[in-house]
């Protein structure tokens, strides 16, 4: 990556040079990173972790992490759970419909979100967390966006510790992320930390039904989208689905890799490097003859914090594309425009 150093009003800025043109080849795959290093102490193994994520964040936008550090057995609990909610009768689930959380948490049915505007419903249903407050937090109490009480299925065991465990080892690991984009981008590596101790933090687990024999073009698992906060940390089971569209147009593959979460880059952090970071657009298809599960995590900061172009990321030559906003209402605007029941738009 070249760096270069301008002279400002305000003193030298150095910004990246390389990557941000649409100069560069289009992927054919998607690179794997051992993050191994991000819990140990050789700041040599950390920069060389947070070199290879540069080099997918602007390249690809996507990578797979080996040696994450979250535990499998969380991991199998929290695929058990979804089974096994995902099993009950749907007035069961829609007993804590998102329609009754400002917050979107809680459970959507088939066809209740609609990702690609092209599409005619999303074929999968969900169950959304996120930091679990409690109604006299000061930020849930003052309706500061992405702070609320989490909703819970009535009636069945083991379902909320595994989730809250998985969420708590995700959190963890995303942190790690955020260090080694803080090293990517040549920022201290604890340069986000202080922006991440209230995170928005929404877990997902999903269920796609299995469409091999659909012949609706228009409606497949999740319609083409790119993800709306800084990044998404994906774990799946292992039924391959997920497709990541390259700059020549094309589909490529994201199969499972066992033990490897899946990680891309999301709107919020493109917008905070001035689109240094990619974040690019995937869907998912399930033609697999069986059920298929995933539990995508979208970590962010906190609600309240500004989002404003990275010195390192801005010169001259390449103003800030972005104004400033806060966390909170940029998440809050991209998902009105997702949902239907959120703006009254029940198409
Ligand atoms: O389930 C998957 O493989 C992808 C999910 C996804 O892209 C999302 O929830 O944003
Ligand atoms: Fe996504």
């Amino acid at each position: 990556m070249g760096e270069s150093t301008v002279m400002t009003g305000n003193g030298p800025r150095a910004f990246f040079s390389g990557g941000l043109e649409a100069s560069q080849p289009a992927f054919d795959s998607i690179p794997v990173i051992d993050f191994g290093p991000m819990r140990g102490d050789d700041p040599a193994a950390r920069n060389a972790v947070g070199e290879a994520v540069r080099n997918a964040c602007t390249q690809v936008g996507f990578f797979y992490a080996r040696n994450h550090g979250v535990p499998q057995a969380i991991i199998d609990a929290t695929f058990d759970a979804a089974h096994r909610f995902f099993d009950l009768p749907l007035d069961r689930k829609q007993a804590i419909s998102v329609e009754k959380s400002d917050a979107m948490r809680g459970y959507t049915p088939l066809l209740g979100e609609n990702t690609d505007p092209e599409n005619k419903g999303d074929l999968h249903e969900g169950f959304d967390l996120a930091l679990d407050l409690p109604a006299d937090d000061p930020d849930v109490a003052a309706g500061v966006f992405g702070y609320a009480p989490n909703q819970w299925p009535d009636g069945l065991d083991d379902f909320r510790e595994p989730l809250t465990a998985y969420h708590g080892a995700a959190r963890a690991f995303g942190e790690r992320v955020f260090r080694a984009f803080a090293l990517a981008l040549e920022l201290p590596e604890d340069f986000f930390l202080p922006k991440i101790t209230k995170p928005m933090a929404h877990m997902r687990v999903l269920h796609y039904p299995d469409q091999s024999t659909a012949t609706e073009e228009k409606q497949i698992g999740i319609g083409a989208h790119s993800d709306y906060e800084c990044f998404t940390i994906l774990c799946t089971d292992d039924k391959p689905a997920l497709q990541v569209l390259n700059s020549a147009g094309e589909w490529i593959q994201a199969p499972p890799i066992p033990g490897a979460f899946i990680v891309n880059v999301g709107d919020m952090m493109a917008r905070w490097t001035n689109d240094y970071f990619q974040s690019t657009l995937h869907r998912a298809i399930n033609q697999t003859g069986k059920r298929r599960y995933s539990i995508p995590f979208f970590f962010g900061v906190n609600s309240r914090e500004t989002i404003e172009v990275l010195p390192s990321c801005q010169s001259q030559e390449r103003p800030a594309k972005y104004a400033p906003i806060t966390a909170g209402d940029y998440i809050r605007s991209r998902f009105d425009d997702t949902y239907a029941h959120r703006t009254g738009d029940e198409a």
